[in-house]
């Protein structure tokens, strides 16, 4: 077994780690860090987990966690891994950040999106962006992942096999993104209060939201071309799932079942893609608790765009489940490992 830290504690990130890890046959969970509740047992900030999961949290110690850990998760907000995962760079230790601390590969960009310091250049460098469908064989070297944004996991798997495909221009690709609340995590803020989202669609971070540069960057790594897109956000109510609406302009006659046929032989072998039969379309409902990715595609004749609908659960394949996928494939185990859970559906 591997023996596994996990950071930013009372977080939902977190929580979810320890959800899925439990059914995981070669990782158990030895520590839960927590910065603000050290001392506690988890269970007193998440009862669900009372007598199930009472495990005391302990600050950070990068000495003990060298000595007794294989794997860190750090599920805390922007600007905590960059500071600690260089604590750890001299041990085996593999790292997964489930922040966006290490995406972007240029500091100049982090700096402008995410207003605070970037990593070191040496820290930077050694990640590696687990998308796993997209960049599997660089994650199986990897030592450190950095995990990627919710939203970017629904629009890149939902937009690369287009673009490497030649199917649709790269400029102008659309794609507007819409999450439940969990996507801000457990802290309280007036915009995840109940009365600010319950029977409400709020647009937000609209023209400078975090994953705008990591899309584009990523999308333009894959399609070996720049490329920049046009991505809004929305806020819905509800707790867990997001979904990204894609549009691009078609480049040549092709029609729905020709492209669904296409994205299918792009994620064969990639159990956690579900590419939807023609004129179905994923719902967040669909894809639950699951760290499935949910697509549906048409090839709208009338205006040459290509539609695309991407879902995902944002906890589990934005967030906690891929981070676990992609530690599988790190370790040359079965990518599925933990994961194999159905969504939960209703
Ligand atoms: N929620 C989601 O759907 C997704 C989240 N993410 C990213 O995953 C990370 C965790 O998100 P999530 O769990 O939702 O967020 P939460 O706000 O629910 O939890 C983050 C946790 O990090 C810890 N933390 C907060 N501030 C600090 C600090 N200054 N230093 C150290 N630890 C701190 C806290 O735990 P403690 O006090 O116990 O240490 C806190 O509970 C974030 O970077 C988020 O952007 C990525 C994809 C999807
Ligand atoms: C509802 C909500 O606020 N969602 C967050 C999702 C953040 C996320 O996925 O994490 P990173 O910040 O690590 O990229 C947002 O849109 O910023």
């Amino acid at each position: 077994m591997k023996k596994a830290a996990i950071v930013g504690g009372t977080g939902y990130g977190a929580v979810e780690l320890v959800r899925l890890l439990q059914s995981h046959p070669k990782i158990e969970i030895r520590k839960i860090i927590s910065h603000s509740q050290y001392g506690n047992s988890i269970a007193e900030a998440y009862p669900h987990l009372s007598h199930v999961f009472e495990v005391t949290m302990e600050e950070w110690n990068a000495e003990e966690l060298k000595n007794e850990i294989d794997i860190v998760f750090f599920a805390a907000p922007a600007g905590v891994a960059k500071e600690l995962i260089p604590e750890l760079q001299d041990s085996p230790i593999q790292c997964v950040d489930l922040s966006g601390d290490l995406r972007l590969k240029s500091a100049e960009d982090y700096e402008a999106w995410y207003g605070i310091k970037a990593a070191p250049n040496a820290t930077l460098q050694q990640a590696v962006y687990g998308l796993t469908e997209v960049f599997k064989e660089d994650i199986k070297h990897a030592k450190i992942i950095s995990n990627p944004g919710c939203f970017p996991t629904a629009a890149l798997l939902g937009t690369v096999p287009a673009i490497v495909h030649n199917l649709i221009q790269p400029y102008p690709i659309i794609i507007d993104g819409k999450t439940g609340v969990s996507g801000a995590g457990r802290k309280q803020s007036a915009m995840t209060h109940f009365s600010e989202t319950n029977e409400n669609v709020t647009a937000y971070k609209v023209g400078h939201h975090q994953h705008i540069p990591e899309i584009d960057q990523y999308l333009s790594q894959a399609g070996n071309q720049p490329i920049t897109t046009v991505f809004t956000t929305h806020l819905v109510p509800m707790t867990r799932g997001l979904v990204c609406t894609i549009y691009g302009s078609l480049n040549r006659n092709a029609d729905t079942a020709e492209i669904i046929s296409l994205y299918r032989n792009f994620y064969e072998g990639h159990p956690f893609v579900r590419i939807r039969d023609e004129g179905h379309f994923p719902t967040t409902k669909e894809v639950y608790g699951s760290n499935f990715c949910d697509i549906g595609i048409h090839a709208d004749a009338r205006t040459n765009q290509l539609i695309i609908v991407s879902a995902i659960d944002n906890l589990v394949k934005g967030a906690a489940g891929q981070a676990i996928q992609n530690v599988n494939v790190m370790n040359g185990w079965d990518e599925s490992l933990g994961l194999e859970d159905f969504p939960v559906y209703p």
